[in-house]
């Protein structure tokens, strides 16, 4: 089949049942019908309707063997493959204004790396390479969409997994048997997980586990219709208003669930990895993933920056805010966000090279140096928009307002210096939206979250950051009489 139309997204989360829990209820019939889940299912039924938009066609889909598959399947082989590679990541995140960080595209790109990287998978045990390789193969052909879970629960961080006061809360390993694996316990978080197809249960990219940690440590994936899965959401944050209303929420809410694996069964052909925390660690570094996912997520970085920028200066202009000198320092710095993402992006493109497993793969350093600042960056840019839009972002009656009997009010105190009420009010909701709503709050939880625990993260890079030429070179300073002549031998090596 191939690349695949929104339509086809659509049909099929129709034709399949799944366990999803919310507000005390299981969603009963198809996810695309219950309120919480219609709006973004839409939303990404027309991120894989991009797929066949003449204009980006070429862009978002590439040939092989005679069938044309989503780009973010294609094995980058050339720094013009990664090219076509990120101009199709940022189409999409355009098209989401940035706010849905789990387009199909994220994990794609984690499934496209893993499954160039066979061997890696065969050191636990030959079969799991080509479960990998026939999983990627499956996944690109019905161009399925993938939710991921990597964490255990939060039940007490100060002890490892396998020393939890009850070992059967984290998902882990009961039985083995002649058709596969079977599971149970929970993991968190899966975005998106209700309303794709597919979930991989994988190890975290940052938690090392050891050897005691085997039973809790695997790769695998399976249907979200698997018996015995089940997702338990959070509430939704599409309130069910209008675009007007809830421009952002009501498009491209992203749930987040719990996910509970009630001794499921996961057939040989879909484990990867199993029991083997030392693999399990080293996995997503190892096979490429994480960079590839890294790349994804700065286009997604660099337009939801840019849409900030768009938001914050439409406000500058609609109250003639623009000449105060520390409003025109507040929107550079959002500038100074696109631009930094921007120029990590070019950087990690300029030294790109073949990895080990053959594929073309972007430098990892400035990726990881801007994964590591954005969820710095962007708590400060939603504040930015806080600090521009003051009362004003209060000051949002609905669009029902707008024709009730207080319309008159509305049309005449809710103008903007160069705007009327209802083009003020449509902006000003926006920015709640982003930077105040439930739904904005979320996204800028999600940001500082979704790669890992920040903190964990900065030791990872402290800890791998080669430091080393910089000590010595201050050490060479501190014990030589004429250290400029130092500098240019240095400058020359
Ligand atoms: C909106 C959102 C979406 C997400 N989507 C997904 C998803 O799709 N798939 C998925 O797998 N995960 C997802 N996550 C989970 C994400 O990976 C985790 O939030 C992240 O790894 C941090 O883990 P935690 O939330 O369990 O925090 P914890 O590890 O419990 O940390 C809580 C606090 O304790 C501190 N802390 C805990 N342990 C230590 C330690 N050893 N040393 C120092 N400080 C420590 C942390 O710094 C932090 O301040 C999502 C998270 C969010 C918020
Ligand atoms: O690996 C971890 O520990 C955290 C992590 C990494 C990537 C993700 O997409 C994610 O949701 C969570």
């Amino acid at each position: 089949m191939g690349a695949r139309r929104g339509q086809d997204y659509l049909q099929r989360l129709n034709a399949e049942s799944r366990d999803v829990w919310i507000d005390g209820q299981r969603v009963q019939g198809s996810v695309t019908e219950h309120p919480a889940f219609t709006n973004v299912t839409e939303s990404m039924a027309k991120l894989y309707d991009l797929q066949f938009n003449p204009n980006l066609r070429d862009m978002m889909t590439y040939e092989e063997e005679g069938e044309r598959y989503g780009t973010s399947f294609m094995v980058p082989k050339t720094s013009a493959d990664l090219e076509k590679r990120r101009q199709m990541h940022k189409i999409w995140a355009d098209a989401t204004c940035g706010m849905m960080g789990r387009s199909p595209d994220y994990l794609n790109s984690a499934l496209m790396a893993m499954s160039q990287a066979g061997d890696y998978f065969a050191q636990n045990n030959p079969m799991f390479a080509e479960n990998i390789r026939a999983y990627y193969r499956y996944v690109r052909q019905h161009d399925l969409s993938l939710t991921h879970t990597l964490i255990n629960p939060q039940v007490n961080r100060a002890l490892s997994v396998s020393q939890q006061s009850d070992p059967d809360v984290a998902a882990h390993v009961v039985d083995k048997n002649k058709d596969g694996v079977v599971i149970r316990g929970a993991r968190l978080l899966a975005t998106q997980g209700p309303i794709t197809d597919e979930i991989m249960v994988f190890p975290s990219t940052l938690l090392k586990g050891t050897e005691e940690d085997n039973p809790y440590s695997f790769a695998f994936a399976i249907p979200n219709s698997t018996p015995g899965l089940r997702y338990l959401c959070r509430e939704t944050f599409d309130y069910g208003k209008s675009h007007f209303d809830h421009p952002l929420g009501s498009r491209f809410e992203e749930m987040d669930a719990v996910v509970v694996f009630d001794d499921v069964l996961v057939p040989w052909n879909r484990v990867f990895l199993l029991e083997d925390a030392k693999l399990c660690n080293d996995l997503h570094q190892m096979t490429g993933a994480t960079i590839h996912m890294t790349y994804q997520v700065l286009q997604k970085n660099i337009a939801k920056a840019e849409f900030v920028l768009g938001v914050a200066e439409n406000i500058v202009d609609a109250i003639g805010i623009g000449q105060f000198q520390h409003v025109q320092e507040k929107v550079s710095e959002i500038m100074l966000a696109v631009e930094t993402m921007k120029a990590f992006v070019r950087s990690s493109e300029a030294d790109a090279s073949l990895n080990r497993w053959g594929v073309m793969t972007p430098k990892w350093e400035p990726l990881n140096a801007a994964r590591q600042i954005f969820p710095k960056l962007y708590p400060r840019l939603v504040e930015i928009l806080q600090l521009l839009g003051a009362s004003g972002l209060m000051a949002i009656p609905s669009e029902t307002d707008m024709t009730s009997d207080v319309q008159a009010d509305i049309h005449k105190y809710l103008v903007s210096r160069n705007r009327n009420a209802e083009d003020r009010l449509r902006l000003f909701r926006l920015a709640w939206d982003v930077s105040l709503s439930a739904f904005g709050s979320r996204q800028v939880l999600y940001e500082r979250y979704f790669f890992g625990d920040p903190v964990r993260m900065a030791g990872a890079y402290y800890h791998s950051y080669n430091k080393a030429p910089m000590v010595e070179r201050v050490q060479r300073f501190l014990h030589q009489d004429d250290p400029v002549q130092v500098e240019v031998a240095s400058t020359q090596a």
